[in-house]
């Protein structure tokens, strides 16, 4: 059996690990990285998740005209073309560095920082003075009945549906839900949402929860809440969804009810890496296992689930193998994240529940989208649902948080979370100069409602 002694040794070619492997490599230190799949060269992210849903989001967005199929079938190819296109990308990236090498195959543990390769019959063994473990996650298939049927899809399949269900049945409202639910109901279908909570986004503030509520209702999703799904029954030609109220009909079942760590077959015990209760590797705030000179980085981590929380992960294991060691988990401040629904839905920091949960004294500002004079840019694009929240400390009039329920806010929460990071005022975003037409302009509005 053919044996590589390598530096760094990493496994799954997630958003960190790759990010790790071009540093280093580029560095001159020996590198291995290990792929499962060729059909996920660059990782989930460029290649089933983010990139291809919004690819497929904006088709949607964009779709007019009386035929929903063809426009789906087209969409689906303008996904496809732009995924080989990045997937070739992420290839040559790493390809065109010397000190990388590529390993097609899954490894599996064999001994503390040495695993075995399997590709077909060939198997390679490697060591590494250093192991980084960056599997991410898989759909976890809830315990259902008939969960397994034809008719029944995950995010990665559902992506080639085909033909456009003319009914489709989503099964729970998380981010991936939501996306889907929006996404497929403007591509054309009937979509039902079935959620096991009493509304929409449990965690959020309920004027933020009805105003997303009311977007999806236009959009034409019907959501259902308290609708925990029991069974699927194939009936040949169509599908039911039974919750403990009743069921609903439909062409095609998406399962959108959370993701489990990637981690089957890996044998992290013959590595002396501990797993949490739902599986996930355990860490330190320096994303070291409990096995010496071996990380886990990205969604494996048990860690938010998200690409840019991959790539910072990458940022706290550089430092300690090219840095000053100093970077941890806990510096993050004011993360955002973002719901690709339409509008977009863009969180940073607290919400005006938990603020006044934690006592504290805080103003808040909050304008629905379509009562914001100077902010024009929606009615430009017309999409003028949502709205805009800010909460802030009324100590210190610093920022404590805010809901940007509205057209680019993907962008605009990015500004937001840097001033609160920066300890930038709220009255200096209000009273800021920003370009017109723009989102950002809001602010000047929106935040003018705080006490002078
Ligand atoms: C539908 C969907 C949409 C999403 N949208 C967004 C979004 O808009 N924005 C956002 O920030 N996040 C989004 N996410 C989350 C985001 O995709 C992940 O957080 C991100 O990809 C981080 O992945 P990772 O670094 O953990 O590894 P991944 O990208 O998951 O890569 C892990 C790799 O490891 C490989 N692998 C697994 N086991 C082995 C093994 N034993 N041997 C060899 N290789 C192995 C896998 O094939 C895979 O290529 C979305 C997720 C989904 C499912
Ligand atoms: N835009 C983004 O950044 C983005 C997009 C997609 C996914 N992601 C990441 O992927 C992760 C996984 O997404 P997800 O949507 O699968 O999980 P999730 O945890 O966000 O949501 C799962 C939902 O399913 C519901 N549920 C569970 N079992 C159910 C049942 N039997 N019947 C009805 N409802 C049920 C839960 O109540 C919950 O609302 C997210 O947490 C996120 O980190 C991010």
């Amino acid at each position: 059996m053919e044996h590589i002694e390598t530096d760094l040794l990493v496994i799954g070619w997630g958003k960190a690990g790759k990010s790790l492997a071009k540093a280093l490599g580029s560095a001159g230190r020996d590198v291995v990285l290990v792929e499962q799949s060729d059909q996920m060269y660059g990782g989930g992210c460029i290649n089933i998740a983010c990139v291809p849903t919004k690819a497929l989001v904006h088709q949607a967005e964009l779709r007019r005209g009386e035929s929903p199929a063809e426009w789906f079938a087209s969409a689906v190819g303008k996904r496809d073309a732009l995924t080989d296109k990045l997937r070739a990308a992420n290839h040559a990236m790493l390809e065109n560095v010397d000190a990388v090498t590529l390993v097609d195959g899954r490894a599996r543990f064999v001994g503390a920082r040495e695993v075995e390769v399997s590709a077909g019959s060939d198997v390679l063994r490697i060591s590494a003075s250093t192991v980084v473990i960056n599997t991410g996650t898989v759909p976890a298939r809830p315990d259902l009945p008939g969960a397994d049927g034809a008719r029944v899809h995950d995010s990665r399949t559902i992506q080639h549906v085909d033909p456009l269900p003319q009914r489709l049945a989503v099964v729970g409202g998380g981010f991936i839900g939501m996306e889907f639910a929006g996404m497929f109901a403007r591509f054309g279908s009937e979509v039902t949402l079935l959620d096991g909570a009493d509304r929409l986004l449990p965690g959020e503030d309920t004027d933020v929860a009805e105003a997303v509520a009311a977007a999806l209702a236009d959009a034409g999703v019907e959501v259902i809440h308290g609708a925990r799904a029991q069974e699927i029954v194939d009936h040949g030609d169509s599908v039911s969804v039974a919750y403990a109220s009743g069921s609903v009909d439909a062409d095609a079942v998406l399962l959108a009810t959370g993701r489990r760590p990637a981690t089957d077959g890996l044998d992290l015990a013959a590595a002396g890496v501990d797993v949490d209760e739902r599986g996930y590797v355990v860490v330190d705030d320096q994303l070291r296992t409990s096995a010496d000179g071996v990380f886990a980085v990205g969604d494996v981590n048990g860690g938010p689930q998200f690409t840019y929380i991959s790539f910072d992960d990458h940022r706290i294991v550089l430092d300690q193998l090219a840095g000053t060691g100093t970077r941890r988990t806990t510096d993050r401040v004011a993360v955002p994240t973002t719901t690709f629904i339409t509008p977009p839905l863009s969180r940073v920091g607290l919400s005006e529940t938990e603020a006044r949960a934690q006592g504290l004294d805080v103003h808040v500002v909050v304008k629905p989208v379509a009562e914001i004079a100077a902010m024009p840019r929606p009615k430009i694009l017309g999409e003028t649902h949502g709205l805009i929240k800010l909460v802030v400390d009324a100590d210190t009039g610093l920022l404590l948080g805010a809901t940007l329920f509205c057209v680019d806010s993907q962008e605009l929460v990015n500004l937001v979370a840097l001033a609160m990071r920066a300890g930038v005022r709220a009255s200096d975003l209000r009273d800021s100069i920003w370009t017109h037409p723009s989102s950002t302009e809001a602010l000047n509005e929106v935040l003018a409602g705080l006490p002078r």
